[in-house]
């Protein structure tokens, strides 16, 4: 078995425009309806194929560890900084998943610099494993070259819904069909189902927004165990169709349902969502389960112009970064 060269990419984050609960399912999981987009806030993914078999990742933050607790408000030993080094990192698993379907001998050394803070409704594990499966099955490719490129979807979807709910949505769409890249444009999904099934559409604009991460984590599992479905769900459908620019509506509105269960459960989340209306901001909402909010801007200079501001006023520490839609996946280098 020979090693490969290193591969590497930029893992996006997301944001939730729109999370409603359709139904509680047997396996404790929730049925869901929710649209995501992708955005440049990003993490810094490089692996290559080793002969020694396993796993080695090595983790840091970007620029580094001391900067970003500085932000934070919090020391460099904090909760907020931890990632897992071993099997609970998603792209450990995925990885060793990835090896045991293809019946690769060897490993991955990996290196992981991280950029989206973590527990945040941002997607950044799913996020770091859907680009690790992308990475991986290119590497592996090289190493054995007969393996069928044709078999890529069947093979990497599968791999990617058993790690988590959001993973399918950072493969991306067409992609994973072999369109070639520039045919793409999608930026944005509907996910059903715990989050794997996938719509994707072509955003009719870039979406501009602010990000704001208070500095508190909130656990998945607790927001979600705090909700209940409703009677009357609410459904994506216009919000969807306004996205494309295929609505007669001028306006649109966003909804996420577990933003009052996470509101309970972290103090820093209303201030959060004040600040950022007050910075002259629309559409004011929480991410995924949190903490992470995000409000829409008119433009990239607006969204500059907000987060600045916001940099200067918001009490205690935050990340506050002006974001774009992007494209997902992100394109993948050979170095
Ligand atoms: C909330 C969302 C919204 O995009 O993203 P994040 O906020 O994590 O980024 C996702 O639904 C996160 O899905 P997923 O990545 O599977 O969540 P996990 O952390 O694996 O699940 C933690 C727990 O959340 C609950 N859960 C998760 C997904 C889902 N559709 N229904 C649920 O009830 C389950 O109790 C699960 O055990
Ligand atoms: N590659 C990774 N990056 C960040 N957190 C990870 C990663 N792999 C596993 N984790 C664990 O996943 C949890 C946070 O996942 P993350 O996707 O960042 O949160 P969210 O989905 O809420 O945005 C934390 O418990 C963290 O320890």
């Amino acid at each position: 078995m020979t090693e490969s060269r290193w591969y590497h990419t930029s893992p996006p984050a997301k944001l939730n425009l729109f999370l409603e609960l359709l139904a509680r399912r047997e396996d404790g999981f929730h049925e869901l309806d929710t649209v995501m987009i992708a955005i440049d806030w990003r993490d810094e993914l490089r692996l290559r194929r080793t002969t020694q078999p396993g796993v080695r990742l090595s983790v840091d933050w970007i620029p580094n560890r001391a900067a970003v607790a500085n932000e934070l408000q919090v020391s460099e030993d904090d909760e907020l900084l931890f990632i897992p080094t071993d099997g609970k990192n998603l792209v450990v698993r995925v990885l060793n998943r990835l090896s045991e379907t293809l019946g690769l001998e060897g490993g991955w050394e990996v290196q992981l610099n991280k950029n989206i803070p973590s527990g945040a409704g941002m997607g950044g594990a799913s996020s770091d494993a859907a680009s690790a499966l992308q990475l991986g099955w290119e590497a592996a490719c090289e190493t054995h070259p007969e393996m069928p490129a044709s078999s890529k979807r069947e093979l990497l979807l599968p791999l990617a819904a058993e790690i988590g709910s959001d993973v399918p949505f950072f493969l991306g769409g067409a992609s994973l069909l072999g369109a070639p890249k520039s045919t793409e444009g999608i930026q944005c999904a509907r996910a059903t189902g715990r989050g794997e099934k996938l719509e994707f559409f072509p955003l009719a604009n870039p979406l501009h927004a602010v990000v704001l991460y208070p500095a508190a984590s909130v656990s998945t599992a607790k927001v979600y165990s705090r909700c209940t479905v409703p009677d009357s769900p609410r459904s994506s459908d216009d919000l969807v169709l306004a996205l494309q620019g295929m609505s007669a509506e001028t306006t649109f509105s966003l909804h996420n349902t577990l933003e009052a269960p996470a509101r309970g459960l972290s103090s820093r989340i209303d201030p959060a969502l004040e600040c950022l209306s007050k910075a002259g901001l629309t559409h004011c909402h929480m991410t995924g389960s949190g903490s992470a909010c995000f409000a829409l801007a008119d433009s990239s200079q607006q969204a500059a112009l907000a987060a600045k501001t916001l940099r200067s006023t918001f009490p205690g520490g935050a990340l506050i970064r002006p974001v774009m839609s992007c494209v997902v996946p992100s394109e993948i280098h050979i170095a």
